[in-house]
């Protein structure tokens, strides 16, 4: 076949020659070494699968180990001397081969387009479950992956639930080959959006599952700024194919233009809507059906329905037309007018998806059982195993120094804490060990707190199930009993002073207050909200000073009912909540002096603490700082210390609305202290004193919470949705018009936002949809900040009434 057009890609191979550049695939050398390492000790692929530690057990491998001893003891010691490379060149071939057959990966997408389903299929076909049971469906059992009540009821995923199966599938060379897959389901609402940071934080791929019919949905939008923050390589699974109204194009059409990643179809549907059989795959030119009660059964042939011959080969042209824009092999290949090999399509399309550059299109039907193990076997295909992924570390003895993590067992252990949850056997923490091997009954050390800790017993995860286990081995996930930590710390052997950074936690955006409806209730009532706060670091309680209630916040109105509908039903604590209330914040805009002296003389010893200093807006407006600038000792460290527990108190509850204080600085330059009247307490107090009244005068302000809104309907809906959000005051930022549908990208606050899911129906027919994420603080408009003030200040003197 002669290659027609090449623009692209040929301009990008000659500016490429032009320049000598290369466009470097991740991690090419190092997949190359290890491949170099295997074959350097003949070792045969298709006898690996063991999950534990196997090095240094096989006979043959004495030349290896010799070569590789020296290596091994110096990154031991200090693997922070040796390069990633260096390391895995050295890598013991069989554990070299374990990891290549591990794929840890996370299924994210928007609301209902078929997460635990397809989830649910692939439990099935890999043997991890003996039936399957629908999302809501008749038989009343519900997924496997949604294991809560909750969640069987209402058909949506509120937590990630993880999983492992093993999937067997033939290389090109027709011989089996078992991959390990630890799996995470994610759920699709934005309420529950920490659930999927946590997975795409520990997670080495993702499927992104799409709606035939929807196309890119607004939840689509949020799912890929996730994954591109934690630079996740994904490949895209078109399901519903069976949907009226299906249409794959129009769905690679849009993750190319609207998610801006270049992305090709790897299959073209044979039938569509009732009629859809199989797929045909565009790399080695085969129709796939399944077959079997369940699809269990996938059947092959070279022979392509005659009326998909031409558009297999179009689509065919446009994959590789697509890769030659992103790799450089098959670029050349272009300019050579060389047809590349199946081989050579699929090593670029591995490289260019774990490069973050290309996602392949895979298709199917996850309920009518079709396609779904063509999209396994792409998974194993495209996307990295633990060693393909670069992880990275601080070294906290090397003053922070960032270090690479290796996946190899004989490493010192170093492993994430990224989820925490209660059983029925206790605290829960789920690791992805990083580096090194995790083993029952192995002392480990929490790098925050410095305490070392036992590991009693490790799992592996099936949703809520478990399976005890004696080692689990780098690259891999599992779950421990007994450790007491918080979601995000790092756990190593002691041997090494590494720490991983955590996962990025969205500030709660909404508040309401709660109690229980009958005081008996009390201690359950409590017990809840410590086990939810441990839980999910998007959720929050306070008691509010003044007026003793506990305030809830969390990430919108259905985060937050999930929890007192949770605390029904599973403390039988029913609550009485007030109305929702955004999260506002409170900040400064110039400098203030102050100069504040408490005196109070009542007789006996009195109290006495003077302050003096200033006030201003902190650089960082999300920041708060406290500084000292003694110099002679007017104040003693002591008296200090005391100064700076009254500032972060103010922080805690600002003057004009009670809110918290955001972007503010507090300087103490001078003061007094008696000798007999003064305490920690006086000078705490006169802290808070001097904070309120500088605050007071360094022009203050309240901040509302902006939302990055995105809003998906068909076109013709789009003047009734511009009318709908100027009436908010929202700010347009950008709009896309496809063919049919149009994406319109605006900063909303929050506070206009109530009632908008509502309006949106009414002014689409039900079409519309949209998904909000919170962005940044701004300052509220005037009229509604003198409104918040007015209001407060009511409450508070009725309050002293
Ligand atoms: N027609 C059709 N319906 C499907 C398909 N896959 C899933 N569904 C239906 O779509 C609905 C949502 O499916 P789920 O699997 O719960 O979707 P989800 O993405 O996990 O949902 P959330 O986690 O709540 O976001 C259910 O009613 C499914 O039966 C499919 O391939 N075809």
């Amino acid at each position: 076949m002669r290659v027609q057009s090449l623009t692209c890609a040929q301009s990008l191979t000659a500016n490429c020659l032009r320049t000598g550049v290369r466009t470097a695939s991740r991690f090419p050398s190092r997949c190359a070494l290890s491949t170099v390492a295997i074959r350097r000790v003949g070792y045969n692929n298709s006898s690996s699968g063991g999950l534990n530690t196997i090095s240094g057990r096989i006979g043959g491998q004495k030349r290896w180990q010799s070569a590789a001893a020296a290596v091994l003891e110096k990154a031991k010691a200090d693997p922070s001397e040796l390069s990633q490379e260096t390391i895995v060149e050295n890598l013991d071939p069989v554990e070299a081969a374990r990891l290549s057959k591990v794929r840890n990966i996370g299924i994210a997408a928007h609301i209902d387009s078929g997460k635990t389903t397809a989830t649910e299929r692939v439990l099935f076909y890999t043997g991890r479950i003996n039936s399957i049971h629908e999302v809501r469906g008749k038989d009343a059992v519900g997924a496997k992956m949604d294991s809560m009540d909750l969640e069987r009821e209402k058909g949506i995923t509120i937590q990630s639930a993880a999983t492992f199966c093993d999937w067997v599938k033939k290389n090109d060379q027709g011989e089996e080959e078992k991959y390990h897959i630890n799996l995470i389901d994610t759920p699709g609402h934005i309420d529950f959006t920490i659930e999927v940071e946590r997975a795409l934080r520990v997670l080495d791929g993702a499927v992104m599952i799409l709606c035939a019919v929807s196309g890119v949905q607004s939840q689509t939008i949020t799912v890929d700024r996730q994954m591109r923050r934690y630079n996740i390589p994904r490949i895209s699974f078109v399901n519903k194919m069976d949907r009226m109204g299906a249409n794959p194009w129009k769905a690679v059409d849009q993750i190319n233009q609207k998610l801006r990643i270049p992305a090709a179809a790897i299959q073209v549907p044979i039938g569509r809507e009732d009629g859809f059989k199989g797929v045909v795959d565009l790399i080695r030119m085969k129709a796939i059906y399944n077959e079997g009660d369940k699809g269990e059964r996938i059947v092959e042939t070279d022979e392509i329905p005659a009326d998909l011959v031409e558009l297999s080969k179009e689509k065919r042209q446009k994959l590789i037309e697509t890769l030659a824009d992103v790799d450089d092999e098959i670029a050349e290949l272009f300019l050579d007018e060389t047809e590349p090999t199946q081989e050579q399509i699929k090593a670029a399309i591995r490289r260019a998806t774990i490069s973050l550059k290309f996602t392949p299109v895979v298709m199917g039907s996850a309920l009518a059982d079709k396609s779904v193990q063509p999209m396994l076997d792409a998974v194993c295909d495209y996307l990295p195993n633990p060693s393909e992924v670069e992880n990275m570390a601080l070294d906290r003895r090397r003053k922070e120094a960032p270090v690479k993590l290796v996946s190899y067992n004989s490493l010192p252990f170093v492993g994430l804490a990224f989820k925490l949850e209660e059983s029925n056997f206790g605290q829960l923490t789920y690791i992805r060990v990083y580096q090194g091997s995790l083993k029952k009954g192995m002392n480990v050390i929490n790098a925050r707190s410095d305490k070392k800790v036992k590991i009693p017993k490790i799992v592996r995860m099936h949703s809520n199930e478990m399976e005890e286990v004696q080692e689990i081995g780098a690259g891999e996930i599992c779950a421990v009993f007994g450790v007491d930590c918080a979601s995000g710390d790092t756990f190593t052997d002691g041997a090494l002073g590494y720490s991983m950074t955590s996962m990025f936690v969205p500030e709660p955006v909404i508040s309401l207050s709660i109690k229980p409806k009958h005081t008996k209730d009390t201690p359950n009532f409590s017990k809840a909200m410590n086990r939810f706060q441990r839980e999910d670091p998007t959720f929050r309680v306070h008691v509010d000073a003044e007026s003793q209630e506990t305030v809830i916040s969390g990430m919108g109105e259905l985060h937050l009912d999930i929890y007192v509908e949770r605390m029904r039903r599973e403390y039988r604590v029913d609550c009485e909540t007030g109305q929702p209330q955004v999260a506002y914040r409170e900040t400064i805009t110039k400098r203030a002096n102050f100069d504040h002296t408490l005196k109070k003389q009542t007789g006996g010893s009195g109290d006495f603490a003077r302050v003096v200093g200033w006030m201003e807006p902190n650089e960082e407006p999300s920041k708060n700082l406290f500084e000292q600038q003694i110099s002679g000792g007017t104040i003693s460290e002591k008296f200090l210390f005391a100064c700076e527990k009254g500032f972060m108190a103010s922080c805690q509850k600002g003057p004009l609305l009670g809110h918290k204080v955001l972007g503010a600085n507090m300087i103490i330059n001078d003061g007094a202290t008696h000798a007999v009247d003064s305490s920690e307490m006086a000078f705490k107090n006169a802290t808070q004193q001097a904070f309120r009244k500088s605050f007071m005068a360094a022009a203050p302000q309240v901040l509302e919470p902006l939302m990055k809104t995105t809003i998906t309907a068909p076109n013709e809906f789009q003047g009734n949705i511009v009318g709908l959000l100027n009436k908010r005051n929202a700010i347009i930022n950008d709009t896309e018009i496809g063919p049919e549908d149009f994406t319109l990208y605006a900063d909303c606050s929050l506070n206009s936002m109530f009632g908008f899911s509502s309006q949106l129906r009414a002014s689409t027919q039900g079409k519309g949809e949209f998904s909000m994420e919170f962005s940044h603080y701004s300052p509220a408009p005037m009229q509604l900040q003198k409104e918040l003030i007015a209001k407060y200040e009511k409450e508070q003197r009725d309050r002293h009434a």
